[in-house]
C-alpha cells in the first residue's frame, strides 16, 4: 500500500505550492489514476513516491514505511517506472534496455536473459525477433511496450506510469490499454498511473484521484462513483457533459438484471451480452428500435430502454 499523508510541494523560488496537503491511499493490486488539467501537479505527486522529487512537507509511506527511510536499491527493487517519452537508451539493444535495473541489482547473466525473454513475451514481442534490435528499429507502440517491460524487469510490486501511452495514436493507444489491463490481471501490481485524459482514467483506474489547480485533491473515488456522484462543479465539468454515457461504458450487458426474452424477442435485433451498455444502446439506436435480445451465458434476455435508463438514474439525480 502507498499512503500519502498531508504531502505538499513548493518548488524553490516559487511562492505557491504545486501540490497541496495531499492525503490518500493506493491499495495493493489496484490501479490508481492521477488525472487533472495540465500543471495540476500529477507528475510531481508521482515522482515523490520514488523520491525523484522530495516533498516540502508531509510523508509518503510504502507498506507502512516512510520512503525516506528506504535505500536507493530498495526503492529501485520495489518501484518500477515507465514514462511517456519512453526514455529507452538508443545505443543499447532492447534486451539491455529491459535489463537496466536487474544489471544494477547485479543479477547473474542467465537470470537476466530468462527475465528479458519472459517480459518480451508478456508484452507481446517475440524475443527471437526483438531481443537484439535497437530502439530506432521499433515502432512507437513497440517502444512503449519495451518501456513497460523495462519497468517490470525486477518484478517490483509497485509501478509508476507517467502517461505511458501518451505518445501513440488513438488506435494503438486503445490496444496498449487493453493489453496492459490484461497483463495487470496476471501481475496484480500496485500502480500509480498519470494521465490528463479522463477517458483513459475511467478505463484504466480502479480508483481515480482528480487533482485541480494548485495540486488540490478534488475527489478520490472509483470511476463509477466519480461518474455517478461527482462531488463538485469542478469534477462535473472535468468528467464532461457525457458522463451518463461514460457511466454506461463501464457496465457490460451481461451484468444487467434483465428478464428472459421467452417468446417476446421475435423480430428484434440480437446483441452479444459482452457489449458495454453504451455500445448496446448505440446498436439499438442505430437499428431504430427501443428493444433488443441479448445472448450470452444467461440465455436470451430482453434489453429495453427502460432497463438502460434504470442504470443512469443515480447519475441523473
Ligand atoms: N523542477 C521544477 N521547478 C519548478 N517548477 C516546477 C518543476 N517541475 C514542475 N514545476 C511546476 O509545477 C507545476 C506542476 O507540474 P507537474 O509536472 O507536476 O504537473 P502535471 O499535472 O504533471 O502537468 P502536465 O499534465 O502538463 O504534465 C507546474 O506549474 C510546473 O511548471
Amino acid at each position: 500500500m502507498i499512503e500519502f499523508r498531508g504531502v505538499s510541494k513548493t518548488y524553490p523560488g516559487s511562492a505557491r505550492p504545486v501540490v497541496k496537503d495531499l492525503s490518500f491511499e493506493v491499495l495493493d493490486g489496484e490501479i490508481c489514476v492521477l488525472v487533472g488539467p495540465s500543471g495540476c501537479g500529477k507528475t510531481t505527486s508521482m515522482r515523490m513516491i520514488n523520491r525523484l522529487i522530495e516533498p516540502s512537507s508531509g510523508e509518503i509511506l510504502i507498506d507502512g514505511e516512510p520512503n525516506t527511510a528506504m535505500s536507493g536499491t530498495k526503492l529501485r527493487r520495489k518501484i518500477g517506472y515507465a514514462i511517456q517519452q519512453i526514455g529507452l537508451f538508443p545505443h543499447r539493444s532492447i534486451a539491455d534496455n529491459i535489463a537496466t535495473v536487474p544489471q544494477l541489482l547485479d543479477w547473474d547473466k542467465a537470470r537476466i536473459k530468462g527475465r528479458v525473454d519472459e517480459l518480451l513475451e508478456l508484452v507481446g514481442l517475440d524475443p527471437g525477433v526483438y531481443r537484439d534490435r535497437y530502439p530506432a528499429e521499433l515502432s512507437g507502440g513497440q517502444q512503449q511496450r519495451v518501456g513497460v517491460a523495462r519497468a517490470l524487469a525486477a518484478d517490483p510490486p509497485i509501478m509508476l506510469m507517467d502517461e505511458p501511452f501518451g505518445a501513440v495514436d488513438p488506435i494503438n493507444r486503445s490496444r496498449l490499454q487493453d493489453e496492459f489491463l490484461r497483463i495487470q490481471e496476471e501481475i496484480r501490481k500496485t500502480i500509480v498511473f498519470v494521465t490528463h485524459d479522463i477517458d483513459e482514467a475511467i478505463k484504466m483506474g480502479d480508483r481515480i484521484a482528480i487533482l485541480k489547480e494548485g495540486g488540490v485533491l478534488a475527489q478520490y473515488d472509483t470511476p463509477e462513483e466519480i461518474l455517478t456522484n461527482p462531488t463538485s462543479d469542478f469534477v462535473t465539468s472535468f468528467v464532461g457533459a457525457d458522463r451518463i454515457l461514460k457511466r454506461l461504458s463501464l457496465t457490460r450487458v451481461s451484468e444487467m438484471e434483465l428478464e428472459p426474452a421467452n417468446g417476446s424477442g421475435e423480430g428484434l435485433p440480437t446483441l452479444s451480452d459482452r457489449l458495454t451498455v453504451r455500445d448496446a444502446l448505440s446498436a439499438l439506436m442505430g437499428a431504430g428500435v427501443g428493444r433488443g435480445v441479448v445472448e450470452g451465458e444467461g440465455g436470451r434476455r430482453l434489453l429495453t430502454m427502460e432497463a438502460i435508463e434504470g442504470l443512469t438514474r443515480g447519475a441523473r439525480a
